[in-house]
């Protein structure tokens, strides 16, 4: 390999050839901290490193994501049913993209997509697209008595939206929901089912919750070549579903533990966790939102919650921004306006 051509510098290049180094291909097999062991080489030297080979390895120039496709500057979201959040997130979910929302167990992820399956449901003036959502579990049963519950709220949700509008919508009617047990079983409710919904126009909203569990049960430590191709082949039949039928795609993800939280550019600033699945199914998402409780109980009227933090980890079009959230009865809020009693949380779940 002729490393001139990478424009490195003498030192990396003397480097690399006193650790017979001779491919792009090479380099960027191995992990930053062992390319660091092998060659000796500063973080700084090695982060150098990886760009040149990265960029040597791109056939085509980048497309910006803001670019990609006419239908995402349309303006075009499926808003929370909440100022705050909708304020924080410009709107909502975007259209024509994957939009990934993590957290730890509890953090109430599950509670914001089912209110998405909601919003979606009213026409576009109130932040909808005016139809229905298929909402696919992977691990656990879908939660309908909270979806039934959260339907009856809507009038306390929802005060920018006349009642009469609210009352005609049948929401229920309008959440699809699948269940797939393994990789096969998503594979066709993907390649045949979810289509065929979309093509009728009786969804415009894909839910999968949750991403991880298929791809981490299914595939051992070492078999990660085979993990990441199929972690490929499924974000692109994504992407194929969001861009063809100009529909919002929400993928719940879990969340790993960070051993080195001061280089955790993927996941929220000094938090000891990221979201699963590494950066192979992190540069397939668009925008990337993650969720986390807070050691605070706050209390509404007869109902008190556990705060959380709503925040934006990227996205081409938000800045990374978070907002504190409380679940009630009628789903997801943001805190703002009036102050709310605080208690310290004892660690009991908020029902
Ligand atoms: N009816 C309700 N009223 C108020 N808060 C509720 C209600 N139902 C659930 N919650 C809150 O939502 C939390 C559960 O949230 P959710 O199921 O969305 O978590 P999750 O992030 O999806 O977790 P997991 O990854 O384990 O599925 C509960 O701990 C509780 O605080």
């Amino acid at each position: 390999m002729d490393w001139d051509r990478l424009q490195l510098s003498p030192k990396i290049i003397s480097a690399l050839g006193r650790a017979k180094l001779t491919s792009v291909r090479e380099v960027i097999c191995l992990s930053g901290p062992d390319l660091q062991r092998v060659t000796n080489l500063s973080r700084s030297d090695i982060q150098q490193l990886l760009t040149a080979a990265a960029t040597a390895c791109r056939r085509h120039h980048p497309i910006p994501a803001l670019h990609t496709r006419d239908n995402w500057e349309s303006g075009l979201r499926v808003g929370v049913g909440c100022p705050v959040l909708d304020e924080l997130l410009r709107g909502g979910l975007p259209v024509g993209a994957i939009t990934e929302l993590s957290g730890e167990s509890g953090a109430g992820k599950t509670q914001l997509a089912m209110q998405f399956c909601l919003s979606v449901q009213y026409p576009t003036q109130y932040r909808g697209l005016g139809s229905g959502a298929v909402y696919i579990c992977t691990e656990d049963s879908f939660p309908i008595r909270r979806l039934q519950q959260l339907i009856r709220e809507q009038s306390h949700l929802r005060s920018d939206v006349p009642q009469e509008l609210i009352h005609s919508l049948q929401f229920s009617d309008q959440v699809y929901i699948e269940h797939a047990a393994d990789l096969d079983s998503l594979h066709m409710c993907l390649s045949r089912r979810v289509p065929l919904l979309l093509a009728q126009g009786l969804v415009r909203l894909l839910v999968l919750d949750s991403v991880a569990a298929l791809f981490r049960s299914e595939f051992k430590a070492d078999d990660w070549l085979e993990r990441n191709k199929q972690l490929l082949a499924f974000s692109s039949t994504l992407h194929h579903l969001s861009q063809e039928f100009t529909t919002p795609v929400l993928c719940i993800n879990q969340v790993t533990d960070v051993f080195n939280s001061g280089d955790n550019s993927l996941g929220p600033l000094s938090c000891p966790v990221s979201p699963a699945l590494g950066l192979a199914w992190a540069n397939r998402v668009m925008m990337r939102l993650m969720m986390r409780r807070l050691q605070v109980t706050v209390a509404r009227g007869d109902q008190s919650s556990v705060l959380r933090r709503l925040e934006i980890i990227f996205a081409p079009h938000l800045p990374r921004d978070g907002q504190d959230i409380a679940v009630w009865r009628e789903g997801v809020r943001g805190i703002g306006g009036a102050p709310l009693a605080q208690t310290h949380d004892l660690g009991f779940n908020n029902k």
